[in-house]
């Protein structure tokens, strides 16, 4: 089970002040249990931990053993909230170089539809040439340009390899149950299909199909994951006293933060499995909370790597920002700093030392440098890296999430502002039915 400590805020906000928030994050709570909200009517993730059934995971945990053992190489396409969750699943709990290994315990694992590169795309049709791959083709609207562009590659691909007949059994939609041309297809085709039900949105999705199939497909428990999340949501319920629900304090901490200045959150790791959790989290976090002109920016680090680049701006730079630290307590591996008689490079004062040691001092010195620095310092410890602990961590962000977005005074599920560039990409590419804005666009060229 995951714990948040904010001791490190109290030189810059006061702990009575952040304690203040009760009645407002109550009131968020009974908004979100009630549904009396702005979005309310997606609010379908609140409680779909403890909804699982024990059938839909044995479906998911079925279908995921077909890809298994059919394909070498799985294509998750999807982008946003249909792929960054599974990828910061996967990848927090992969063996750093997974692919490179000989021998594989589960399919190679590849993320397309999440740009228009074409040479990403080449280069992955050109390495797919002689793998016997699959496709889980996932987006909840079924129309998204960058998926459906990377999906009819791989579709064709596929079928022209694999034959129709094996494409159809190792194709594989999670896409809305009635709307979009990914439902149209995976109809058409006869593909299993998976729904990401309506009232839950991109970025809400990870405890859907929309993480649970691939999670399953790359060999993790997705049973394990989402007891994790089920007890969390049990942690982070609206029942439990304010001082001691994490999501309630962490939504309160920062929502105080930024009414005193702080307007940029970094999410720090010092463990670089959790790149995608922090890509998972920027997406939650900036597409609920930054509109109306109002949001805390979501970044991110990866430490000690980037103490290297951007920790100067962080130690020294404006006063704008408060960190945000997942702490994983115990790492799964045994590595001790060898000694070396010579000791040219001068480290055998760290002979016989885990490295682990040396990283959770780095840590530590990072903590205390940057607090006195001016950088107020939140910590989420994480016993270790494993699937309860992850699907704890995903809900618990999920959770606060809505409370401070309410905190904030926004609707946090709704995403207007991503539709600006689309509408331009389609003017431009002379979609049909955008004939007035490309008249429009041109003009402006
Ligand atoms: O699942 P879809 O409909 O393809 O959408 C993918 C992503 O695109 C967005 O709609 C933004 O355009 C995100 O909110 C969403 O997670």
């Amino acid at each position: 089970m995951i714990s948040l400590n904010i001791e490190k805020t109290f030189g810059f906000i006061s702990k009575e002040k952040v304690f203040a928030y009760e009645a407002e994050v109550k009131a968020a709570q009974e908004m979100l249990e009630k549904g009396t909200g702005k979005g309310n009517d997606f609010l379908g993730w609140l409680h779909l931990p403890s909804s699982i059934t024990k059938e839909h995971l044995a479906d998911l945990n079925a279908t995921a053993k077909v890809l298994r053992d059919n394909c070498e190489v799985v294509i998750v396409a999807g982008i946003g909230g249909s792929y960054l969750g599974a990828r910061a699943v996967i990848e927090a709990l992969s063996n750093s170089f997974t692919w490179l290994q000989e021998k594989k315990t589960a399919p190679v694992m590849i993320y397309a539809g999440h740009n228009i590169s074409e040479d990403y795309l080449y280069e992955l049709t050109e390495y797919l040439k002689d793998k016997k791959f699959g496709v889980i083709n996932i987006s909840k609207s079924g129309t998204t340009t960058e998926t459906a562009l990377a999906f009819r590659l791989l579709k064709k691909q596929c079928e022209d390899q694999r034959g129709k007949e094996t494409a159809k059994k190792v194709i594989v939609a999670v896409t809305d149950a009635k709307k979009g041309a990914a439902r149209v297809t995976a109809d058409k085709e006869g593909y299993k299909t998976f729904i990401i039900p309506d009232n839950v949105g991109g970025r809400f999705s990870v405890l859907t199909p929309v993480g649970l199939l691939p999670i399953a497909v790359a060999g993790f428990d997705i049973d394990k994951l989402v007891a994790g999340a089920a007890d969390m949501e049990k942690v982070c319920g609206s029942d439990v006293a304010f001082t001691e629900n994490p999501a309630a304090i962490y939504a309160a901490t920062r929502n105080e933060l930024y009414r005193n200045g702080k307007k940029i959150e970094i999410l720090v790791n010092f463990c670089p499995k959790l790149h995608y959790v922090s890509e998972w989290w920027k997406q939650l976090y900036g597409e609920s909370e930054g509109k109306d002109n109002k949001g805390i920016f979501p970044a991110s680090v990866d430490f000690s790597t980037d103490l290297h680049s951007m920790g100067q701006w962080i130690q020294e730079g404006e006063r704008s920002i408060f960190e945000t630290v997942i702490s994983v307590e115990k790492v799964n591996h045994k590595l001790e700093v060898p000694s070396d008689e010579a000791n040219l490079d001068g480290l055998n004062f760290l002979a016989g030392k885990r490295v682990d040691e040396v990283n959770k001092m780095a840590e530590l010195g990072t903590q205390l440098a940057h607090v006195d620095g001016g950088v107020p310092n939140m910590r989420i410890v994480l016993p270790e890296l494993s699937e309860y602990n992850i699907g704890g961590l995903l809900y618990f962000f999920e959770k606060a999430c809505g409370i401070s977005g309410y905190l904030l005074g926004v609707n946090p599920f709704n995403q207007p502002g991503v539709e600006a560039y689309k509408k331009n990409m389609f003017a431009l590419l002379d979609k049909p039915g955008y004939e007035e804005e490309s008249k429009a666009i041109r003009a402006k060229l």
